[in-house]
């Protein structure tokens, strides 16, 4: 039997809503310290069980707020579950928002390593793909500014070179993905398409069904952050497409 390339293991994933209206900062540390602050708790993902194989491109379905996001954060590593495990074999590209752990006092060249570290990869091997990443981000003398003197476009350039200089096992999607102007739009996409054409494993979240289908040869649908379908595009498209009617 094939191995799984990512592995979901009954995950399950809290978060503490506030139910109360605190009226600033002040007021939530009085009420934080005299344990007076009231939650809500919210399971975003419940029991969570998925597999995937090498070389499947998995599109995942489901309305707003039925854990789409939240569930590609856990197998990135982003977020840690509240119950449950995530199994990855081999290297990661998460697009997912690009640039969130950049730095904005530190010049891009500064931020290459400390995202780089982020996203695991060891300094040796930024330090080889270093001008490579900086070519690809079309940067230029823009590299030795402090990233908070630069557009969002140049954020999500910068981002996306240094996630996407890893030759990646699993390449994981987000369509929030924003990245840069049309002309920079069209070189992330062939970047991505090359990743494809070598049979990299794909997880890609969209709420364009024809993009998913496009793309996907499996899919999951998720409702309130449990998988109700599981099985082949055209399947699970069905059941997805039944369900926003
Ligand atoms: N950090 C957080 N704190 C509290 N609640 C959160 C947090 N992140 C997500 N949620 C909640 O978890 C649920 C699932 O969110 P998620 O972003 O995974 O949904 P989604 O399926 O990706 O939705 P969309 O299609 O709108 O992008 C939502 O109800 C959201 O409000």
């Amino acid at each position: 039997m094939e191995k799984p390339v990512v592995e979901v293991k009954h995950v399950s994933m809290r978060f503490n809503l506030s139910s109360q209206k605190v009226d600033n900062l002040k007021e939530y540390f009085i009420k934080l310290v005299r344990k007076e602050l009231k939650y809500n708790e919210f399971w975003a993902l419940k029991n969570v069980n998925l597999k995937v194989n090498k070389g499947d491109r998995l599109g995942i379905l489901g309305l707003n707020g039925a854990g789409k996001s939240t569930l590609l954060k856990i197998i990135a590593g982003v977020l840690k579950p509240t119950e449950g495990s995530v199994t990855v074999k081999g290297k990661i590209a998460p697009l997912l928002e690009l640039g969130a752990g950049f730095e904005p006092e530190y010049t891009g060249a500064e931020n290459i390593y400390l995202y780089g570290a982020v996203l695991g990869y060891p300094r040796e091997f930024i330090a080889e793909k270093y001008n490579e990443i900086i070519e690809f981000s079309e940067l230029g003398k823009f590299i030795d500014v402090p990233l908070k003197n630069y557009s969002s476009g140049m954020k999500s350039r910068l981002g996306f070179a240094i996630a996407t200089v890893v030759e990646p096992d699993v390449l994981i999607l987000d369509e929030v993905l924003a990245v840069g102007d049309a002309k920079f739009k069209k070189k992330c996409e062939a970047k991505i398409q090359s990743m494809f054409d070598k049979g990299v494993t794909v997880l890609f979240v969209s709420h364009s069904l024809p993009q998913v289908q496009k793309i996907c040869n499996k899919a999951i649908l998720l409702e309130h952050g449990k998988i109700i379908a599981n099985g082949g595009i055209e399947e699970v498209s069905a059941i997805y497409e039944e369900k926003t009617k």
